[in-house]
């Protein structure tokens, strides 16, 4: 800069014309010579020039092919670049030619040609009055000057190679770069143009650094802070927040290819999604859970009476800590249902949790985040289901959970369900604490004697016993078989079923203490039934070949609509479920066939 600064060339310069490169001020470059004029220049100025002045030559852009190099001149550009010819060396080989070493020293128009021959020779006007730029004081221009020289006196300066390391390296590093971004740009395919603008528009904020790994499309970084502004949004306690932006700063960091991105946003998401502040309003009103109780099941009094004691004293005292309800009783007495009808009477969520054959631990607890397909436990996998974080859960068939070498599910259920450690349960997976505090919890049994000890231990027990065959009766026909009707799309003016009818399903088709079989019966002639109203079909009929011949053309025709309602009879019931498979009278011997008897089936 210092030396171009005060350069005056010459008004008259011998004109050398390049076709391959551009001399630009400031910069050497290596010019090979081998056309007629040129050579000319060569031999003529630089080789028998004595002066310093001599070896100044103006280079200028010449667009025209130097194979076909006419007599004539081609019409040249009109700037070029004086530059100082450093070198010249001749070659013979493999044609007489010369190469040249020049600088560039500054910019200059070509004004008017003097002459074309041997040489072109110009008159010229400098253009760069780069003395005028050393005025330092002037506006940003000065600024930007100064800096630059800052910075190149600091490279100057770092005399220590760590220390010029250190500052050389990040011009090198961004340098490199622009070129592999350059080198990426051309290998992508037009349909790639548009992740090309994004990466280019976000090279233009001055702040931000490049790296190609960053190079996913802006659709990703706008995921990834929507999924910052959820997580913000999530209001979790302090230390799970902490860990969550911790998670977020290192998926920013991640490559998407890398398995552990995937990994880690599942984590986020969930994390996300969780109601850790999130819940409903209890809106206990004990008079109506009485009537909803008492509206959903028949009989089951005792239990009825204990469940609305519950409530009552929930009512009272909101914070009442245990105790956990267990139901004990055999298959289909309702234990499922009351619980659900709990839910309903406090308006909250239910969620069922079958722990039937569970025998890992990482069932309850999760598995931690470095197992290979890992995931949460069954309870925060609920929590994210209801999305509330004071559901109704029920936890079915807490006597059949297993045991192995993957730990013991009982042991884990102890700290969910024990109010002085459940406010801080921790899921392997989630790595943080949920305060499970608010959850009702509900479990139930088919028989106390396989629950763990300690389990139990922390559990109210409430029997609920099989069903006489004149409480069954009465389900049906308040409970089952509307519900029934209902499901198959039927109504009490298309299908009836009398009471004689129940009790023969009952005593010579079941053999249960509950009721799920006698539902499964009712279901089966509700489906046989709707099949006969879409054929417009009855049920039992003589064999139309044994009627006349117009009862037989009636009952063939699939339109006629059938006799309503169809009412099942003995010989129907036989029509549908097959002949009887009890045909003793057995509804006697279940009458008090309770859970101590089940228990002992079992
Ligand atoms: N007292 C009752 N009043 C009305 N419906 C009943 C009654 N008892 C049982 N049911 C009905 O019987 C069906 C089976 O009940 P549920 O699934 O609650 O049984 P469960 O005792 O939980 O059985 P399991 O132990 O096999 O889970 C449900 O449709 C339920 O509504």
């Amino acid at each position: 800069m210092a030396s171009s600064s005060g350069v005056q060339i010459p008004g008259r310069l011998p004109l050398l014309l390049t076709h391959d490169g551009v001399l630009l001020p400031g910069s050497t470059v290596r010019v090979s010579v081998d056309t007629g004029r040129n050579m000319q220049l060569v031999k003529s100025r630089l080789l028998k020039g004595t002066s310093l002045k001599s070896t100044i030559i103006g280079v200028i852009p010449n667009t025209r092919d130097p194979e076909q190099e006419a007599d004539e001149l081609p019409t040249l550009h009109s700037i070029g670049t004086a530059g100082l010819a450093v070198q010249v060396v001749g070659s013979n080989w493999p044609k007489p030619h010369y190469t040249l070493l020049i600088t560039g020293l500054c910019r200059f128009r070509v004004a008017q040609l003097l002459k074309e021959r041997p040489f072109v020779v110009a008159e010229v006007e400098q253009l760069d009055q780069l003395e005028q730029y050393m005025d330092t004081d002037q506006g940003e221009l000065g600024e930007l000057s100064q800096r630059f020289y800052q910075a190149a006196v600091q490279v100057l300066d770092a005399v220590d190679l760590e220390e010029r390391f250190k500052k050389t390296l990040p011009l090198i590093t961004r340098q490199i770069e622009g070129l592999k971004l350059l080198q990426n740009t051309r290998k992508l395919r037009p349909d790639d143009n548009k992740k090309v603008l994004a990466v280019r528009k976000g090279g233009m904020y001055p702040g931000r650094q490049f790296s190609l790994e960053e190079e996913g499309d802006e659709e990703d970084v706008d995921d990834t802070s929507l999924l910052e502004r959820k997580v913000k949004g999530a209001n979790m306690p302090e230390p799970a927040l902490r860990v969550c932006l911790k998670e977020l700063k290192r998926l920013k960091k991640m490559p998407q290819s890398m398995p552990e991105y995937a990994l880690t946003r599942n984590y986020l998401e969930l994390m996300a999604e969780l109601p850790w502040s999130k819940s409903t309003s209890d809106c206990l009103d004990i008079r109506a859970a009485r009537v909803l109780l008492d509206n959903d099941h028949y009989a089951m009094e005792k239990l009825k009476r204990r469940v609305l004691e519950y409530l009552a004293v929930r009512q009272l005292k909101s914070t009442l800590k245990g105790p956990i309800l267990c139901f004990v009783g055999p298959p289909g007495v309702g234990k499922t249902s009351v619980g659900r009808s709990i839910a309903r009477t406090l308006g909250r969520e239910f969620h069922r949790i079958a722990l039937g054959g569970v025998c890992d631990q990482s069932d309850i607890r999760g598995h931690r985040r470095t197992y290979v397909g890992s995931m949460p436990g069954r309870i925060i996998n609920g929590l994210k289901t209801v999305g509330v974080n004071n559901p109704v859960f029920l936890l079915d068939e807490v006597d059949k959970l297993g045991k192995s070498l993957q730990g013991d599910p009982a042991a884990a259920l102890l700290e969910v369900l024990d109010p002085e450690q459940n406010h801080s349960f921790t899921d392997h997976y989630l790595n943080v604490s949920f305060d499970l505090s608010q959850v009702l919890f509900i479990a139930t049994a088919n028989t106390t004697a396989t629950i763990p000890p300690a389990l139990l231990d922390r559990m109210e027990v409430l029997q609920v016993p099989g069903y006489t065959q004149e409480e069954k009766v009465e389900i049906a026909h308040r409970h089952l078989i509307p519900h029934q009707l209902e499901q198959h799309g039927l109504t009490p003016q298309q299908l009836q079923i009398p009471q004689h009818t129940t009790q023969e399903i009952i005593s010579r088709y079941t053999r249960e203490a509950g009721v799920r079989s006698l539902e499964r019966k009712i279901g089966a002639v509700c489906r046989a039934v709707a099949v006969k109203v879409a054929e417009g079909h009855k049920i039992s009929k003589p064999d139309p070949s044994e009627r006349t011949g117009e009862e037989a053309y009636r009952d063939t025709d699939m339109t006629a609509p059938p006799e309503m309602p169809i009412v099942i009879d003995s010989v129907a019931l036989k029509d549908i479920l097959g002949p009887p498979v009890f045909e003793m009278e057995v509804g006697t011997h279940l009458k008090h066939w309770g859970t101590d008897y089940y228990s002992l089936l079992n």
